[in-house]
């Protein structure tokens, strides 16, 4: 189980974005989360991702609570949480190719031995072919761009998703094919989901239940 419990985020003093929010996730359960534009659903992504140390209130991994360890959390719990952003240009640098965006991770986790074959399968699963793998990120498109984000973020194997917008810059045919994906994950390996989206009919069709933040950030 993924939780935050009583958090209390944000980037100016005496101003919380997020005052007081709990989320639970439990393996294979997709959560939706949604509320107005500003309201702290990428701060509480952040939190999540151990990308923001909250001010209080605490994130834990199966009852370990793992805020404590703020940016200093060990290699082995930070990537138990994998996590894909709105924007996949601000995610990679534009001079690797798509090939080396999805290696990185696998690289970072002393994997080398296997980098080809995992990328290879990483790349199948979300559907992108020989010739793009060889292609920069800024000689893609947004959405083939956002399919080696998801599949960087699988890299690591992780236990949990948090996909922030995921969709939000790529067509429909590109939502359906990254909701099937992290989908797949689901029923293959339990993984558990925070979808973030401003799309509440996506979430109604993707996630088991939808919580919402209100503009008060709570
Ligand atoms: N790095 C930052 N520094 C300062 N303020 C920030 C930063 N990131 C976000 N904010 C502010 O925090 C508040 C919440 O932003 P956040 O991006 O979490 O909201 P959101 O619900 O994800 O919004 P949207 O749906 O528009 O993406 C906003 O008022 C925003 O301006």
């Amino acid at each position: 189980m993924l939780c935050a419990n009583g958090i209390v985020a944000g980037y100016r003093r005496n101003a919380p974005v997020l005052d007081g929010v709990d989320v639970h996730i439990a393996s294979g359960e997709t959560v939706g989360l949604a509320g107005p534009s500003g309201c702290g659903k990428s701060t509480l992504a952040r939190v999540l991702a151990l990308l923001l140390p909250p001010w209080r209130g605490e994130v834990s991994l199966d009852g370990v609570a793992i805020t404590r360890f703020r940016h200093a959390a060990p290699a082995a719990m930070r990537t138990r949480v994998g996590v894909v952003f709105q924007q996949p240009r601000l995610a990679v640098d534009p001079r690797f190719t798509l090939r080396q965006v999805i290696a990185e991770p696998v690289h970072a986790a002393g994997r080398n031995g296997a980098v080809d074959r995992t990328v290879t399968d990483l790349a199948d699963r979300v559907g992108l072919t020989g010739d793009l793998l060889n292609r920069c990120g800024h000689e893609v498109s947004d959405g083939q761009l956002q399919r080696a984000c998801l599949a960087r973020a699988l890299a690591p194997e992780p236990d949990y998703l948090v996909c922030d917008e995921m969709t939000a810059m790529v067509d429909a045919s590109t939502t359906a094919l990254l909701v099937q994906v992290v989908r797949s994950l689901i029923s293959e390996r339990g993984v558990g989901v925070l979808a973030i989206s401003h799309d509440e009919e996506l979430l109604d069709i993707w996630a088991d239940r939808v919580i919402r933040l209100d503009a008060s950030g709570s």
